[in-house]
């Protein structure tokens, strides 16, 4: 058995994250590590994040990003604050910039505990969502979902956040829709190469809407933060709202900002459960300390 490596079992609003300690270590968190420690009810979770050492100047680590289903993402907004969270909570530091598949993202943990996450820029370009054919204008594709003169769902806006995402807008309560049998459908759709986050966003002012999200690789979740970005950027975009938004999610609110240089800028809390150790290879696991939750 591989030396256990430290973990740290939190949340972001609902969205169960499991914090990796890989620093130090060549090796990385296994597919099926990830699968064997979300079969396991105490260890369930809808991302790892995993802290390795930085690959490049200027960065204090370099975070890779497991689904719960053992596939790889670019980015996940609420684990990130949770990772800025447990590094500030170990070394006091407030501030953090990391390098992610998605490219390079900084973070600010503020005195009211808040977490603040530059997301960097979202993508709108068919081809850097990416979908398998071409769209010009990608605040409105054509993918419908139910009968096709009566649709349920359709014309999503997609963006990507470094991950893709497709955002159905909705005038019914965002839970009144069957998302856990449309979710997979439409995570899976052809027109989604590398698969898609799925959401419903119902807007109920300029200042905000509510979103619930089928997440690729992770299902249905209480948030997802990538996705919360990407219907903020989508609603600005088509003028359903301004630039600064509070989304709510079933898990919680988070504030959301497409700054004028383009970066988007979401902030919200994070939450630590309990602490462990487990092999990166298998998933096997040991409890260490009991958390407030
Ligand atoms: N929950 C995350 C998103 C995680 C990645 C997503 N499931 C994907 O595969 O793109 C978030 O908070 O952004």
């Amino acid at each position: 058995m591989a030396e256990l490596a430290a973990f740290a079992k939190m949340n972001g609003l609902g969205n169960a994250i499991i914090v990796a300690d890989m620093r130090g270590r060549t090796d990385r968190v296994a597919a099926e590590a990830a699968r064997a420690l979300n079969a396991d009810p105490a260890t369930r979770f809808d991302q790892i994040m995993a802290i390795h050492d930085p690959r490049i100047a200027g960065t204090q680590n370099y975070i890779e990003i497991l689904n719960s289903d053992g596939s790889q993402a670019q980015a996940c907004g609420n684990g990130t604050r949770c990772v800025v969270q447990a590094l500030s909570a170990e070394t006091g530091r407030k501030a953090f910039t990391f390098q992610t598949v998605a490219g390079i993202i900084s973070a600010t943990e503020h005195e009211d505990g808040l977490i603040s996450v530059d997301m960097g820029r979202p993508r709108f370009g068919w081809q850097e969502i990416p979908l398998a054919e071409e769209f010009r204008d990608t605040r409105m594709i054509e993918l419908q979902v139910g009968p096709i003169d009566a649709p349920v769902l359709h014309s999503p806006s997609v963006v990507s956040m470094g991950n893709p995402h497709a955002i159905f807008w909705v005038e019914q309560d965002i839970n009144s829709y069957d998302l856990a049998r449309f979710g997979p459908l439409l995570e899976n759709h052809p027109i989604f190469p590398e698969r898609a986050n799925i959401s419903l966003a119902r807007i109920t002012s300029d200042e905000a809407l509510t979103l619930r999200t089928w997440e690729r690789g992770a299902g249905l979740t209480l948030a997802c933060g990538s996705a919360a970005c990407a219907a903020a950027v989508a609603a600005a975009r088509t003028g359903r709202t301004g630039r600064h938004v509070t989304v709510t999610v079933p898990g919680g609110a988070l504030d959301l900002l497409w700054r004028e240089d383009d970066h988007v800028i979401m902030t919200g809390p994070a939450a630590w459960e309990f602490s462990g150790r487990f092999d990166p290879a298998t998933g096997a696991w040991q409890r260490e300390t009991e958390g407030a939750a």
